[in-house]
C-alpha cells in the first residue's frame, strides 16, 4: 500500500551467506557463496531480473507429523504441545531481504487428514517449493511421503519445484536411533531428488549435521 512503511526485517532474517545444507549426501545446491554477478547486481537493485521477490512453498505430509509445529517454530519461535488439526489449509508469509533485496516466503500449511484432502490439494498449484514432512519415529509416515510428492508435483509444470524432505520430532529419538531412520529417509530423499533434513519443532530445529 502507498504510503504504508513496513517494519524492518528482523535480524535473524538477513541472509548474506549461501545457507548450508543439512547433509552433502542429500543437498540440492553446493555452493559456499553467492556468485559474484547475483551480489553485484543486488547491489545495483536489480535482482528483478533474477526473479526474486516471492516463492510459495508448500508443506504436505501425514496427519499428525508436525507440519503445523515446524511452521509455527519457524515463523513465531513458538511451540504447542497440544494437537489442532489443520482444517484444508493455512498460510504465513515471512520476510526476509537476501543481499539487501525484499524478498518473501509464501508458506502453505495443509492439512494430513483424509478428508481435507480435496481442500488442500487446491493450493498445491503454482509452489515453487514443496516440503514433504515426515515423522522420525514413524516409519509409516516416511513411506507416505512419496505420494505426497506425487500428488503435489502433478498440480505444477515439470521440474519448476524445489523438492525437501524433512524428518520431524528429532528431539523424540536416542541419536542411534535418529541415524537409522536417516539412512532410510536419504535413500528416499535422492529418489525423490529431495534435499535432506531432521529437525525437532520443540528443540533443536534447523541445525546442519
Ligand atoms: N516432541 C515433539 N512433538 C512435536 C514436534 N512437532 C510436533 N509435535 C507434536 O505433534 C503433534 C502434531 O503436530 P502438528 O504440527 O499439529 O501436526 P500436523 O502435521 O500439522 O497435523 P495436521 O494438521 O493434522 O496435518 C502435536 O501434538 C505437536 O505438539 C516435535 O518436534 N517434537
Amino acid at each position: 500500500m502507498q504510503g504504508q512503511q513496513l517494519s524492518p526485517v528482523s535480524r535473524d532474517r538477513l541472509i548474506c551467506q549461501m545457507p548450508k545444507c543439512y547433509t552433502a549426501e542429500s543437498c540440492l545446491q553446493y555452493k559456499t557463496h553467492f556468485d559474484a554477478q547475483v551480489k553485484s547486481a543486488c547491489q545495483q537493485r536489480h535482482a528483478g531480473n533474477f526473479g526474486l521477490k516471492m516463492s510459495k512453498v508448500v508443506m504436505v505430509g501425514d496427519l499428525y507429523v508436525g507440519k503445523t509445529s515446524l511452521i509455527n517454530r519457524f515463523c513465531k519461535n513458538a511451540f504447542d504441545r497440544d494437537y489442532k488439526a489443520t482444517i484444508g489449509v493455512d498460510f504465513e508469509i515471512e520476510r526476509f531481504e537476501i543481499l539487501g533485496i525484499p524478498y518473501n516466503l509464501q508458506i502453505w500449511d495443509t492439512a494430513g487428514q483424509e478428508k481435507f484432502k480435496c481442500i488442500a490439494s487446491a493450493y498445491y498449484r503454482g509452489a515453487q517449493v514443496i516440503i514433504t514432512a515426515f515423522d522420525l519415529s514413524d516409519i509409516q509416515t516416511l513411506e507416505h511421503t512419496k505420494h505426497w510428492l506425487q500428488d503435489a508435483l502433478k498440480e505444477n509444470e515439470p521440474d519448476t519445484c524445489s523438492v525437501f524432505l524433512v524428518g520431524t520430532k528429532k528431539d523424540t529419538l536416542s541419536e542411534a536411533e535418529c541415524e537409522r531412520t536417516e539412512r532410510d529417509a536419504l535413500k528416499f530423499a535422492v529418489e525423490m531428488k529431495a534435499e535432506y533434513w531432521s529437525v525437532s519443532a520443540k528443540t533443536v530445529f534447523f541445525l546442519p549435521r
